[in-house]
């Protein structure tokens, strides 16, 4: 992140609904308007506050070091056991939430924030208890931890495993009770023994080291794992009818998804051999409870040990967990003390950044942008916005616009670019001036979405140098009417072009009029007849109303043809001043944008 400092300043556009406002990617130049200037270090904004620090609101009990490094950056408030009821009620009055597994994020909770909910932490990997659909749709980022709680549910894994193959969790309470049962516990050998891993993600890789120095044959079923890290650690992936077909031990590591819902169902225990034994530490929804229990009394699942259930917790006259072959613990996964201390670093950290500003590594619904790309986009990010910002308010009436056409111009190639970023910017430009809906990389494609707007990009590949992120960038905005008819291109549509030159925005076309003039402040089109003394004229005009000229430029077809003129301004002319321009004679049309 090099090339970024984060401050905290007021927001750009628009008033925010709180305190606090996210204007993720708005760049600001902490420099006066005025050209030429030297290349300016940027400052990329994304939470501003007109006032005291951000509150974090933790629900679930989080590791100490955790709320320590939070307590840092904001207010903290933790506040645990809430109903629905109790978080609804609080949630907007807090910029970000930190969650485990045991408080669900609902829509309910999003809309009861009232838009000042721009994070959501969760403490762990499974981000199946908020609604991820919700928080984008609201623009709020969800981070995860990922990393920290990995061995330690591994280990729960494992655990599991061998306390359910010797017995353990029946044994010991009997011994307690005085009966000493030598052959009711006597238990299987797991060396040799097939263990299929469902899910080779961080948890299930681990569980397979750990499986093999027991001397199991250890293979996976895992679509998307890489084939290469299987080989790596001795695993074979295998398909979904041999995993269940071989599986000694059959131990779920995958996330809940729609795919993986109940994806252990009566016709997967119909497959399997008489005998077998399920571990589950993933999520309870992954195995179907009921069909389950039919296999438990049928005799084709000898045992199984559960951390998590469908609903939790379960209730009292569960007959699974009730159920003489099965053990039970209450999600205890992640629950070792160094796991959470390291959950509650990671998750802290990821949100304090997000809040910050920072594109969180963990992000769950947000591409992830790579710092070094961040870095070396930035100058594009703030021409992309200003130049959808320019767009729109060349467009006629309040209809705003169906379609933009993006053109991205680069010495790279076109796998070599990433645009999302670039997208989001231009989004919230053309969006933003128009409506009361703030974008941000979170919710730009949504939000397009939402209102109709298509978005077709295409890169052109240019000789040059590919240092060089981007040549130009140009927008086209097809079927609207202009209220400047020099912005139209040959075919009509609104079209606007600019690149960065010395680190700073610039305009180089409008239209079909080439012209050159720095994206700063605020900017007068004029279209006129190409002849002495129009500039002295506007310029004059300009004075006495007390307007300072930071770049005039002129584009012109040919001598004595049409040509556009554009001022970049400081001050917003008022209405007097602008009227004076437009009585000047040679001058066909003018536009005021603000940008
Ligand atoms: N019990 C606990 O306390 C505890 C602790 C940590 C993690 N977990 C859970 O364990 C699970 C795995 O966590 P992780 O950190 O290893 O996640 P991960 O994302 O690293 O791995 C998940 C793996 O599942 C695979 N997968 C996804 N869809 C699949 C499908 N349809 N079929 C087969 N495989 C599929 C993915 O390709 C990935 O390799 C998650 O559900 C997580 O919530 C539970
Ligand atoms: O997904 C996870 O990280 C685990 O299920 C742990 O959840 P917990 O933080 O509620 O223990």
């Amino acid at each position: 992140m090099a090339a970024f400092s984060f401050t905290l300043t007021p927001p750009l556009s628009k008033p925010s609904p709180s305190s606090i406002s996210w204007t993720l990617f708005s760049l600001s130049s902490p420099t006066p308007l005025h050209f030429p200037t030297k290349p300016l270090r940027k400052t990329l904004v994304v939470f501003s506050s007109l006032n005291a620090k951000p509150t974090i609101l933790v629900a679930e009990k989080l590791g100490s070091a955790g709320i320590e490094l939070l307590k840092t950056f904001a207010n903290v408030d933790c506040s645990y056991d809430m109903t629905t009821e109790d978080l609804c009620a609080k949630i907007s009055l807090c910029d970000a939430l930190i969650v485990r597994s045991g408080t669900k994020v609902t829509r309910q909770v999003f809309e009861s924030s009232a838009g000042r909910l721009k994070v959501v932490g969760r403490a762990g990997v499974g981000i199946d208890n908020v609604d991820l659909a919700a928080a984008t749709e609201h623009g709020c980022l969800v981070v995860n931890a990922p990393t920290a709680n990995t061995i330690a549910a591994a280990e729960h894994g494992i655990a599991l495993l061998t306390a359910m193959a010797r017995n353990i969790a029946l044994a010991s309470p009997a011994v307690k009770a005085g009966k000493w049962q030598r052959s009711k516990y006597v238990g299987v050998s797991l060396v040799g023994k097939t263990l299929v891993l469902m899910g080779f993600g961080k948890v299930g890789s681990e569980v397979a080291r750990r499986a093999k120095g027991l001397g199991m044959h250890v293979i996976a079923y895992d679509p998307y794992a890489p084939a290469d890290r299987a080989r790596a650690i001795g695993v074979e992936l295998v398909s979904l009818d041999e995993a269940f077909l071989t599986a000694d031990f059959l131990s779920l590591h995958m996330p809940l998804t729609a795919n993986t819902s109940k994806i252990l169902n009566d016709y997967a225990f119909s497959k399997m051999k008489k005998g077998v034994r399920i571990i589950n530490v993933a999520r309870g929804g992954v195995i179907d409870e009921e069909a389950l229990l039919r296999a438990l009394n049928s005799g084709i699942v000898a045992q199984a040990a559960l951390d998590v259930f469908t609903e939790e917790p379960p209730p009292k006259d569960n007959m699974l967990v009730l159920h003489e072959n099965v053990i039970v613990t209450p999600h205890l996964g992640a629950s070792t003390f160094e796991a959470q201390e390291g959950v509650a670093i990671e998750i802290a950290e990821a949100v304090v950044g997000a809040l910050k500003g920072e594109l969180a590594a963990t992000a769950v619904n947000a591409p992830m942008v790579p710092a070094e790309v961040l870095a070396e986009l930035a100058p594009f990010v703030l021409l992309a916005e200003k130049l959808g910002r320019l767009a729109v308010q060349l467009v006629a009436g309040g209809g705003g616009v169906q379609s933009v056409r993006i053109t991205y111009a680069s010495a790279r190639g076109p796998d070599d670019l990433d645009t999302r970023l670039l997208r989001a910017m231009i989004t919230k430009g053309l969006i933003e001036p128009i409506s009361s809906v703030f974008v941000n990389l979170v919710n730009a494609d949504f939000t397009a979405k939402q209102r109709g707007l298509k978005i077709a990009e295409e890169r052109i590949v240019l000789d040059g140098s590919p240092e060089k992120p981007l040549e130009f960038i140009q927008l086209q905005l097809a079927n609207v009417e202009s209220k400047f008819a020099g912005a139209l291109s040959d075919l009509g549509a609104i079209k606007v072009q600019g690149m960065v030159k010395e680190g700073l925005p610039h305009l180089t076309m409008v239209g079909s009029f080439g012209v050159d003039v720095s994206l700063e402040g605020s900017l007068i089109l004029c279209k006129q007849v190409d002849q002495p003394g129009i500039i002295g004229k506007v310029g004059s005009i300009l004075g006495e109303g007390n307007v300072n000229v930071n770049f005039m430029s002129v584009g012109r077809i040919a001598p004595q043809k049409q040509a556009v003129m554009t001022i970049g301004v400081d001050e917003e002319p008022d209405t007097e001043t602008l009227r004076k321009i437009g009585e000047i004679k040679a001058i066909e049309e003018f536009v005021f944008l603000k940008l």
